[in-house]
């Protein structure tokens, strides 16, 4: 189901007038863009849509997500996954368990918990990894495997803030085309901050330039 934002608008606090004003539409398992200079509200503009929005920040205008207005939502009730610069997994837990506290507590039973943790790893090219230390995985790995967590928490939607921006080069490329395959498989709507045209590109969803003076 689409992820639509109709007039979004946030406003600072102590602001008069808002940061942008934003009318977007993502389809299932498109992943939209959104470029603009440091501090136009790119990741404010994320808190928005995830429910995240500090205090003292004014929202206005409607997200809809599914068919159903989630505006007035918690953060929780809005199901909605989020994905950071740094692919961060729990140090303290092994790479199973990281991914099993991701896992939507649909997935009911200790044998399907495991089983669906499981295959979330073969899907990642880490078939067998339950046990390890986050720490003994390489970059890759380890932002393969914090998509997978991600995921398995069955999002209704995706929000990814410069996803790739931490990774080189021939990871990078690797890491776009293995998040957007698992989105696209999913038919689930993403929505993505980024400074660099090749994951617009690579992305190949709408793009929103958001500017000073708004959208
Ligand atoms: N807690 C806050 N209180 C007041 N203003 C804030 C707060 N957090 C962010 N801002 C302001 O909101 C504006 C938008 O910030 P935001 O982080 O969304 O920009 P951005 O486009 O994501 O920037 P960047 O590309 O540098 O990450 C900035 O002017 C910033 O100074």
């Amino acid at each position: 189901m689409s992820l639509v934002l109709e007039k979004l608008m946030v406003t600072l606090p102590r602001a008069d007038r808002p940061l942008f004003e934003v009318s977007l539409r993502v389809e299932p398992g498109q992943v939209a863009s959104v470029m603009g200079p440091s501090g136009v509200g790119k990741s404010t503009l994320l808190d928005a849509v995830g429910g995240h929005l500090a205090p003292g920040f004014r929202c206005a205008g409607r997200v809809w997500l599914e068919g159903r207005d989630v505006t007035h939502l918690s953060a929780e009730a809005r199901r909605i996954g989020l994905m950071f610069q740094e692919a961060l997994l729990f140090p303290h837990l092994s790479v199973g368990d990281n991914l099993a506290f991701g896992l939507s507590p649909a997935v009911k039973g200790r044998a399907a918990r495991r089983a669906a943790v499981a295959t979330a790893l073969e899907r990642a090219g880490l078939a067998g990894m339950e046990g390890r230390d986050p720490a003994t995985l390489s970059g890759g790995q380890r932002a393969r495997a914090a998509l997978m967590r991600t995921l398995l928490a069955d999002p209704a939607a995706l929000l990814l803030d410069e996803p790739f921006s931490r990774l080189d080069t021939g990871l990078r490329a690797e890491m776009r085309a293995f998040t957007f395959a698992h989105i696209a498989e999913r038919g689930i709507p993403a929505l993505m901050v980024t400074h660099d045209p090749e994951d617009a590109t690579a992305a190949a969803g709408p793009v929103l330039r958001l500017s000073a003076t708004g959208t």
